[in-house]
């Protein structure tokens, strides 16, 4: 690969001396422009590998110069330079077409970082990735809607703004966010999620931001946080809207500043984490209720992708049935793949699926341990509204509890409920149940009843 070249464009020259020995050093050539009118000239006449500009130019603006190229030169990543805490100008950046922003004064390891990125998109053009998968994971359907997402996500994979993935619980959230990472420069850093209603409020900032030896009860020695551990990499943040609001506060200044300060540390470190969040809640109506910080939602919120409900895109089911069966088949090595007969194919394409996709995994998971044939019927499937028999009356889904849950409950009661009045007798259960015994075993196992 032919030397990399850089175009630095900043009216100040101390800036640009600075940053042309900096990517010298990285062994990129840079040349230079002061004004939006000399760094047009420069892109006619060279070829680029990447872009730094500064926001206020004596001709314009560095938005405007970012329109440009992201008009006339696609492929070429443009960073933006800005002001200290100046994140109005990088969300702007970020939206005209900027891969990424570095704030002033240019903490160097954080440029270097970013360039190293960026070159890194350039050998990922030209090695052409596979833009349909990212670790083996693959977003299945070829309704429209999904066709969207997936071109939405390969544009996403390019630059580093921060995405906000939106979308009713187990419509494949993290699944994109994951094709946002596998597909982009950052592949072979770390992809990090956390789910933050998940961790106890009074972990949030120690778990999120790292913590100092001593700086709590039960800080037993320094510890990184996950900022730290996604470094070179993604940070996925699901469930943002569970974020307390002291720790809110926290990562505002992590997404504008680009660096973190440990609980009890004194001093602040650099980080290079991209930012991925999602939430199923409507983060608009958090802000409005006071729950969720509305700088912060801004900053998170540069790019919004919202991954449409299954019940949109029913032309999607078929495929996503027939992948998952023979997923279910690997899983129990030697048993051929099971099929869904006409009937209950069609079943499924009418069924609301309030869980998404998430919900056809476990019908499916269901139907295959319960139908005895090598077809899964109507009646395999236990869909609330299908004719089959009902394992136990529906009950109100609550919210908080996810439906993999709900329906394990369902199912659990189900079975106890036959154990007890068989007083344990396995046959016997199995039996009353309508399943065979080697289902049965197959289920308490699974459900983990002894
Ligand atoms: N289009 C798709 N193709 C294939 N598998 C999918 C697709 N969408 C979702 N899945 C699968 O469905 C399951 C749920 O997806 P995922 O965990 O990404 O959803 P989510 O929206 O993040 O859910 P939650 O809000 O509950 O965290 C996963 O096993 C995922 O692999």
């Amino acid at each position: 690969m032919t030397k990399a070249q850089a175009l630095v464009v900043d009216d100040e020259s101390d800036i640009l001396d600075l940053l042309k020995i900096t990517l010298g050093r990285m062994d990129i050539r840079a040349l230079t422009a002061m004004t939006v009118i000399d760094a047009k000239h420069q892109l006619e006449r060279n070829h680029f590998d990447l872009c730094l500009t500064d926001m206020s130019l004596p001709d314009g603006n560095g938005i405007d110069l970012i329109r440009h190229i992201s008009e006339h030169y696609p492929d070429l990543p443009v960073a933006m330079i800005t002001a200290h805490g100046n994140m109005e100008s990088a969300v702007a950046a970020m939206k005209a077409g900027a891969f990424d922003f570095v704030p002033k004064p240019v903490d160097l390891q954080l440029l270097r970082r970013l360039v190293g990125s960026a070159l890194r998109l350039r050998e990922t053009a030209a090695a052409g990735g596979d833009a349909r998968s990212a670790g083996g994971a693959n977003l299945i359907g070829d309704s429209r809607a999904m066709e969207q997402i997936r071109q939405m996500i390969a544009k996403l994979a390019r630059n580093q703004a921060p995405v906000f993935i939106t979308g009713e619980s187990g419509t494949g959230k993290e699944l994109a966010a994951r094709l946002i990472h596998g597909q982009g420069p950052r592949a072979a850093g770390p992809f990090v999620a956390v789910n933050c209603g998940a961790i106890p409020q009074d972990l949030v900032e120690s778990e999120l931001f790292g913590h100092k030896k001593g700086s709590f009860t039960g800080a037993v020695s320094d510890k990184e946080g996950l900022f730290q551990a996604a470094s070179g990499g993604t940070l996925f943040l699901d469930e943002v809207a569970d974020l307390p609001l002291p720790a809110q506060v926290k990562l505002l200044r992590a997404v504008q500043e680009k660096s973190v300060r440990p609980v009890g540390a004194q001093q602040e470190v650099a980080v290079d984490a991209r930012i991925i969040s999602a939430s199923h809640r409507d983060l608009n109506l958090e802000v409005d209720k006071g729950h969720f910080r509305q700088d912060l939602f801004y900053r998170i919120n540069v790019i919004e992708l919202r991954m449409p409900a299954l019940r949109e895109r029913p032309r999607d089911i078929p495929a996503l049935a027939e992948r998952m069966l023979l997923r279910i088949a690997r899983h129990h090595k030697g048993q051929p793949a099971m099929t869904l007969s006409p009937d209950a194919l069609s079943a499924l394409m009418d069924y609301g699926f309030p869980g998404n996709v998430r919900e056809l995994e476990n019908i499916l998971e269901r139907a295959t341990a319960l139908c005895e044939g090598s077809v899964i019927a109507v009646g395999d499937l236990y869909l609330p509204q299908a004719d089959g028999p009902a394992l136990a009356a529906p009950v109100q889904l609550d919210e908080s509890v996810p439906l993999e849950d709900y329906l394990g409950e369902i199912e659990k009661k189900a079975i106890l409920d036959a154990l007890d009045e068989t007083r344990w007798n396995r046959t016997a259960a199995a039996k009353k149940l309508g399943m065979t015994l080697r289902s049965l075993r197959y289920r308490l196992a699974k459900l983990g009843i002894e």
